[in-house]
């Protein structure tokens, strides 16, 4: 590549060039960083892991992290393959996924604990070895708890085949088990196997709302070494609540009072209940509610009577109050296009009905106490004093400030990566197969630039600064994102709540799908998005979450000739007697696609005490005819850049363009 290098090219660039050299300040030290650039991409390219639509189902999400979807009980297999015992391996899967608790179980059961240390760290030494092996020294050493870093470098690098290293390694893990650190050892190994196993984590979207834990995949997230994310509906529901906007706090506390999950608001955000309670009780005190008891049966939480009838009657207020808020932004944002969505005022209180498109359907509830006939979208003086608590309690959540962050700086609404385009839900097309264009703000954008808008605005509704026209409209347009039919996040014609609640007619509960839905099915469409993404390569694919394959009726998470698939097989378990499953995730590693589809998750407990890991089966999607390096992949053409930049600082050294720098330390 050097000799294609010319004097003209280095004065273009040097600038640039003799920044680069307060970096590498003299040819040696541009050419070591050559070399170990030249020696990464010819690793193989690192393991990336991808989840979708984990709803709040923490347990599930951190074991399907931990067993990196089977690839650790995959590597385990083949380097101990029978030289094990099936329960052994499965024991140190174990162990390798649930270090502390596996360890407490084993102190309580071994008699001989020592000499079960010493099998058990040689097994772990193999397996490291075997996880570390994709990547450089200087990498693996980054990976390091600081304590053992020493120790675990001369463990991996020494090779206890050898004869005369041989007493040295079990030296090291002698003095280990003597010195009683065998315990914080084991541990720092399992977590570095966990970590070395997965490079890179993709998570497209909906990690909040129904299961109880989003919180706690939020703080699992915030420590992890390299992820991504694609916002999805209920994420954007969130950041629009953490933003500020009224609307999307009451979908927040409707749908947790739905689904009886108080642990997420008042445990993992301390988001204060009590208001709404206190109004609840004296709104509704009289009214059983029963149409909003708690969706309970799919959740780990239980309510005696008296709180299940708290909430029920908690949940109702908030819904009405949700139907009057979306009201009021419905109005002022008439280009929403949502006046189908303004069903308040088509009540008949007197005769407790409602007509929708001239049709008169009965309400399944007729006790409707703050809705004020003359003037049904407004608030009563104290729903609105409760929302200003409720609104206030959202602001002064520093955990959820924290999660917000972490959110805008991990995600975004597309991402491409190695050839592939993630994006939640949606990019909104026509019938005909065309990209449709969709006006916000008297301006019209369709597919990759409608994406990147809506990312724009997003942004703006969070950390604009108060009281300006765009940052008013950004606000509104959050709650758009989560419900309106030309969401990129949503797509289907309306979010049929109201119905859903008080009408008991299935064909109004409907909500249709956009076209992007069945579009997709074919590969042509998918090329035409890969293109207008700008995603190239031989083997680019897009991937969904959102919509639940529904794996029970053969639906097929594959779609287009394999160039889309959809992964969300439902993490939810709310969700699984639809899907018949509880889950896909996929992974790409150097020898190709494999989608791993997961039966429901039973405990972490059981996990752990009976070894029980989730049981998946693997479904290879593509097999790469060769082995994929990390030249091959979007961090390999980094790389080259930087190889090529650094080649261009050794003709500038060698031609006198730029003195080399002695050192000074
Ligand atoms: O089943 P639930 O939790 O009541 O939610 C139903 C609502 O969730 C949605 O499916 C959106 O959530 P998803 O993004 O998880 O699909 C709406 O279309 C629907 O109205
Ligand atoms: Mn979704």
């Amino acid at each position: 590549m050097t000799k294609d290098i010319t004097a003209e090219h280095v004065l273009n660039d040097l600038r640039y060039l003799t920044l680069l050299a307060r970096s590498f300040p003299t040819v040696a030290d541009a050419s070591t960083e050559i070399i170990n650039l030249e020696a990464i991409l010819n690793l193989p390219k690192g393991t990336e892991h991808f989840l979708s639509d984990i709803h709040g189902e923490h347990q599930a999400f951190n074991h399907v992290l931990k067993n990196a979807s089977g690839a650790i009980k995959r590597k385990v297999n083949e380097i101990f393959s029978n030289t094990l015992r099936d329960f052994e391996k499965k024991e140190l899967c174990t162990l390798i996924y649930y270090p502390e608790q596996k360890l407490e179980l084993i102190r309580q059961r071994e008699k001989d604990l020592d000499d079960w240390y010493l099998i058990t760290l040689n097994q772990l030494v193999r397996v490291c070895r075997n996880v570390s092996s994709k990547y450089t020294r200087s990498k693996v050493r980054k990976a390091l708890p600081k304590e053992f870093s020493y120790i675990i470098q001369e463990l991996l690098h020494e090779s206890s085949d050898e004869p005369n290293k041989s007493a040295y390694v079990d030296q090291i893990i002698n003095t280990i088990i003597s010195t009683g650190r065998a315990n914080d050892f084991i541990i720092a190994m399992c977590n570095l196997i966990q970590r070395l196993t997965i490079d890179l984590l993709h998570i497209i979207g909906d990690i909040y709302d129904r299961g109880p834990g989003a919180h706690i995949i939020m703080d699992t997230l915030c420590n992890y070494h390299n992820f991504d994310i694609q916002w999805g509906n209920h994420d954007i529901l969130w950041m629009g609540a953490a933003a500020g906007n009224a609307g999307s706090i009451a979908n927040v506390i409707r749908m947790c009072m739905r689904y009886g999950n108080l642990a997420t608001l008042e445990d993992g955000y301390g988001i204060n209940l009590l208001p709404l309670a206190t109004f609840a009780m004296e709104v509704y005190g009289d009214d059983p509610c029963e149409l909003f008891i708690p969706r309970t049966n799919a959740s780990d939480a239980t309510f005696d009577e008296k709180t299940t009838q708290l909430i029920a009657r908690m949940h109702k207020a908030i819904t009405i109050i949700q139907f009057k808020l979306e009201g009021e932004i419905i109005r002022r944002r008439p280009e929403f296009g949502m006046d189908d969505r303004l069903l308040l005022h088509h009540i008949d209180l007197h005769r407790g009905t409602i007509r929708i498109e001239g049709k008169e359907y009965e309400l399944k509830d007729k006790n409707w106490p703050t809705l004020n006939a003359k003037d049904p979208y407004a608030l009563s003086i104290e729903e609105e004093e409760l929302m200003r608590r409720i609104k206030h309690s959202f602001e002064c959540s520093e955990k959820l400030k924290k999660h917000m962050r972490c959110l805008f700086t991990h995600g975004s609404m597309y991402q491409v990566c190695n050839s592939n385009l993630l994006f939640h839900a949606s990019v909104p097309m026509n019938p005909d197969g065309t990209l449709k264009a969709i006006r916000i703000e008297g301006t019209e954008y369709k597919g990759k630039a409608l994406l990147d808008k809506v990312d724009q605005l997003v942004r703006t509704a969070y950390f604009d600064a108060d009281d300006s026209p765009e940052k008013d409209f950004a606000m509104d347009y959050i709650w758009y994102l989560w419900e309106g039919k030309d969401s990129p996040l949503f797509d289907k014609s309306r979010m049929a709540t109201f119905e859903r609640c008080f009408i008991d007619d299935k064909s109004v509960q409907k909500e249709e799908k956009g076209a992007y839905y069945s579009l997709r099915e074919e590969e042509s469409v998918c090329d035409m998005l890969l293109d207008e993404f700008g995603v190239t390569g031989r083997h680019r694919h897009i991937i969904n979450g959102h919509v639940p394959v529904r794996s029970i009726k053969g639906e097929n998470p594959i779609k287009a000739n394999g160039k889309l698939l959809v992964i969300d097989g439902g993490f939810s378990k709310a969700y699984h007697p639809e899907t018949g499953i509880a889950g896909y995730t996929l992974v790409y590693h150097s020898r190709g696609f494999q989608l791993v589809q997961h039966e429901p998750f039973l405990s972490t407990d059981q996990a752990i005490k009976e070894g029980k890991d989730i049981r998946s089966t693997t479904i290879v999607v593509e097999l790469n005819s060769h082995r994929q390096m990390v030249k091959d992949t979007d961090k390999g053409a980094d790389l080259q850049q930087q190889i090529h930049d650094l080649e261009k600082l050794l003709y500038a050294f060698r031609n006198g363009f730029i003195k080399e720098k002695e050192r000074y330390k």
